[in-house]
């Protein structure tokens, strides 16, 4: 299949984890004869710095005739002064609106290899497997907002027909896992969880192959914690999947661990990690790329249709970790610590590991 794939790399870490991400992919083009082409593209504090807006004219039409986009991170201290406009997490929320792309997938797996590195404890790492589901163009981060000099106001709001395709998205994943949905809202304070949990009770008729809760956000934050295994899908609106989503990255080990998938219904979709540009440690060769490259395999799954490749990714990130490759984050799961690159060239070694392997099987056919 040919596929033209928009790469952002943005602010901070941004760059060196999509690098790896983008190095994967071209070895899974090769492997699987595919034809990825790579367009680059501006965002962030990089875009303001060049071209004057978070999210250029430029990056918009590129990620427009592009087939999936992937993302690096965006952000940082040298812009943390400039005005709302200007900011570059503000080009993030453009490129989710101007695309529609409402549903933010953000699987939560615990690696057997990495439970050490959790501050859970293993027994309550071990096995978990859930997937937010965030609402990911409306609520707070859109509604109108103002401030004057000893004032300021956001407002939550939301229709509903922008709960419903959430809703459906969170059930339709749910019939395909374990056919459970946890629903998270304020439903005891805010109008806006009310109407949420209205539309949940609604859609729950269509879906009787699937168990619905409902959650109070607050017990949601801690029953993550100290019971996760009881969760499948989560589904919430934008502000409560974004903190949610690095609470929930702790079960993992590293915020450097989590995916995520920005979708809408025709295929076309963003792939970025959950986690920021790392200001802390941009520019030293450290950081995490698991994140980046999962994201890879998500495009791959959810805008390609290439299940096959995705598993493959996956497989090989699991398998790196297991014979002990850690990036510094994960130092506390001990084994050998290794940089971004070298992490990555031992992903793509097991990539081609796992196709000579096969094609000693193909000979034998
Ligand atoms: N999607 C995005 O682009 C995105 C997401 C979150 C935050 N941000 C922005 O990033 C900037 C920094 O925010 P922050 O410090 O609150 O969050 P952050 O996610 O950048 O970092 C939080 C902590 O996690 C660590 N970390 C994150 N990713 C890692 C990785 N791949 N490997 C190893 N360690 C990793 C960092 O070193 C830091 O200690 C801010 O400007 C924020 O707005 C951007
Ligand atoms: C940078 C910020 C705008 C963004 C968000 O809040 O959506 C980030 O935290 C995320 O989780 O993708
Ligand atoms: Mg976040």
């Amino acid at each position: 299949m040919e596929k033209t794939i928009a790469v952002l790399p943005g602010d901070g870490i941004g760059p060196e984890v999509t690098r790896a991400a983008v190095k994967v992919l071209k070895l899974i083009a090769r492997r699987y004869q595919h034809e990825f082409n790579f367009s680059y593209g501006l965002i962030g504090g990089a875009a303001i710095d060049a071209l004057d807006s978070p999210f250029p004219k430029e990056t918009a039409d590129a990620c427009g005739t592009a087939d999936a986009v992937l993302l690096g991170a965006v952000g940082g201290p040298k812009w943390d002064n400039n005005p709302s406009e200007l900011r570059p997490e503000k080009g993030l929320l453009a490129i989710r609106k101007h695309f529609g792309l409402f549903a933010n997938l953000r699987p939560v797996k615990a690696v057997p290899a990495l439970l050490s590195a959790s501050p859970l404890k293993e027994e309550k790492a071990a096995g978990v497997d859930l997937m937010i589901v965030r609402e990911l163009t409306g609520g707070l981060y859109f509604g109108e907002k103002a401030r004057t000099a000893d004032d300021a106001y956001d407002t939550l709001v939301y229709s509903r027909e922008e709960i419903s395709r959430i809703v459906e998205q969170a059930f339709e994943l749910a019939r395909v896992r374990r056919g459970k949905v946890t629903s998270v809202d304020k439903a005891n304070v805010l109008e806006s969880s009310r109407l949420w949990r209205e539309v949940v009770e609604e859609k729950k008729a269509a879906y009787p192959d699937v168990t619905v809760e409902h959650q109070l956000v607050d017990s949601c934050a801690m029953k993550l914690i100290t019971d996760p295994s009881a969760f499948d899908v989560v589904v919430t609106e934008n502000m409560f999947g974004d903190i949610l989503s690095d609470e929930a990255s702790v079960i993992t080990g590293s915020l450097g661990m989590l995916p995520s998938a920005s979708i809408r219904t025709d295929g076309f979709g963003l792939y970025e990690p959950v986690h920021g540009s790392g200001p802390d440690i941009a520019g030293k060769g450290i950081a995490n790329p698991a994140a980046a490259i999962l994201s890879a395999a998500m495009m791959l799954r959810y805008s390609f249709g290439m299940e096959t490749e995705a598993a493959a990714i996956e497989e090989a990130v699991q398998t790196v970790l297991e014979d002990g490759c850690r990036t510094a984050d994960l130092a506390e799961a001990g084994g050998r610590s290794l940089t971004t690159e070298e992490w990555t060239d031992k992903v793509i070694e097991q990539l081609d590991a796992e196709a000579v392997s096969e094609d000693i099987m193909f000979s034998y056919m």
